[in-house]
């Protein structure tokens, strides 16, 4: 199983990687030669430490592993870790029979990163098994070292009998996604267990890249771990990388040439770039500052003219209405577990209730800064119900009109309508074509 590296382009939460690479040898301070591939394995371990122990996102996690640190052992770390974090449950049940009591984190780690390597990643055993037991705090040396021959000699086995969707999702995932989608919670977690393809939106007028499957909703689609910045086009800004369910609110919204429109919660800024693509005069708003300057850079990039506001939606007002909005709300982006495994494990059943409730706000924000008549769609990445439908009986309680989309505005994906007409996406549609991030939208208009 391969996973992405780092990511480039115009997404974060859902971007395009590099590809892995076979660990490379470098010189300690000393001089001496350390054992080959450790500091991949080093950071690895790093960056499962800052997710599983400190619940920080991977993607952050990443910007804060040593500059020092060749790009290329970054991309094998990421691939590491991420494989981890896709196949942890599969991975502990396979370390636990060898397991009498539980050892610390460092050691832990060294045991995942030790069993990803000899049963998924495909590592030479003795090349898995050295750098693991090296990794290990001394004390656990030993006993990694005993574990993972054991592992390589018996796990390979079984691993085919596991239960593998079941055990490599979060107990109170799984409860949910079944609530919500009953059977459909097994091709969920199914999605989950490989990487996701690169899409990218197209600027208008942008010829196919070679070797890209062209989606029907209007996306172009290429191989799970296609560096998007050594494709012909990427510096000239022809496209931008964004998951295909995550260009479908703004196709929703039909931004009109001229029409005054608001990206609220905008960076990195795929969903304002298909606004401002389409002739919009968009107004970008984005409170976090580091996320600002890469909205920014990733509209240079595109040479899109948007104007571009730091603030807290919920507190800003504009000075005059805006003909339309698109509110793509912060949420626990569960719908994006296939490009960002580390969500399936840093977010927990409570955070859905504080981001439903944060999103309610921002909503009640949005509705004051639209003109009587007119149109916003509101979207979450969250595959949790509480994030997405549950809003629409209370966009009443706004003065909003729901405004159902109809089957045929999205042209190859039908499925993705409701009858109640709203979008819902899910990371098993489109499975023979790779799948797409879970989404939630739903327009309404501003009664007059
Ligand atoms: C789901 S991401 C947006 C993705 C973006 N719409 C796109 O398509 O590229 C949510 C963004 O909302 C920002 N955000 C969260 N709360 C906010 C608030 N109260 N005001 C403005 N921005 C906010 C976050 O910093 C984050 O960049």
């Amino acid at each position: 199983m391969a996973d992405a590296g780092i990511c480039h382009g115009i997404q974060s939460r859902r971007g395009a990687c590099a590809p892995p690479r076979t660990p490379r040898e470098t010189l300690n301070t000393t001089g001496h030669k350390p054992l080959p591939g450790l500091p991949t394995r080093k950071a690895a371990r790093d960056l499962l430490d800052a997710t599983l122990e400190q619940r920080k996102p991977l993607e952050d996690a990443l910007d804060h592993l040593p500059k020092r640190l060749d790009p290329r052992d970054r991309a094998a770390a990421h691939r590491i870790a991420a494989t981890v974090l896709r196949r942890l449950g599969s991975i502990d049940e396979i370390l636990s029979p060898f397991l009498r009591k539980e050892p610390p984190p460092p050691a832990r780690h060294a045991l995942r990163i030790g069993a990803a390597e000899l049963l998924l990643l495909d590592t030479p055993a003795h090349a898995a098994v050295a750098t693991a037991v090296a990794l290990a705090p001394k004390a656990f040396a030993g006993l990694v070292n005993a574990v993972l021959r054991k592992v390589a000699a018996e796990g390979p086995a079984a691993l085919e009998g596991l239960d593998a969707p079941r055990l490599d999702t979060p107990a109170w995932l799984w409860s949910a996604w079944h609530a919500a989608y009953g059977p459909a919670v097994r091709a969920i977690a199914e999605a989950h267990r490989g990487p996701a393809p690169l899409d990218l939106t197209p600027a208008p007028g942008a010829s196919v890249p070679e070797g890209a499957e062209n989606l029907p909703t209007g996306s172009w689609r290429m191989a799970a771990g296609t560096r998007v910045t050594d494709l012909p086009g990427f510096a000239e800004g022809r496209f931008w990388v964004q998951d295909a369910a995550a260009a479908l609110p703004a196709l929703l919204l039909k931004p009109q040439p001229g029409e005054r429109i608001a990206d609220l919660c905008a960076a990195p800024g795929g969903k304002t770039a298909q606004l401002a693509a389409a002739g919009a005069a968009v107004t970008a708003v984005e409170r976090d500052a580091g996320r600002v300057a890469r909205l920014a850079e990733n509209l240079a990039r595109l040479r899109l003219p948007v104007e571009v506001v730091r603030a807290d939606v919920a507190e800003w007002t504009p000075p005059e209405p805006f003909d339309a909005i698109l509110l793509d709300a912060p949420c626990t982006a569960t719908g994006t577990i296939r490009r960002h495994p580390d969500v399936a494990h840093t977010k927990r059943a409570r955070d859905v209730q504080a981001a439903a409730e944060a999103q309610a706000r921002l909503l009640a924000a949005a509705v004051r800064m639209l003109k009587p008549g007119g149109r916003i769609v509101f979207a979450t990445c969250s595959l949790q119900p509480e994030e997405g439908e549950a809003h629409i009986p209370r966009a009443a309680s706004l003065g909003l009109v729901h405004e159902p989309f109809a089957a045929a505005e999205l042209p190859g994906l039908p499925e993705a309508i409701t009858p109640g007409g709203w979008l819902r996406t899910r990371p098993d549609l489109w499975a023979d074509r790779g799948g797409m991030d879970g989404f939630f939208a739903a327009r309404f208009r501003r009664g007059e």
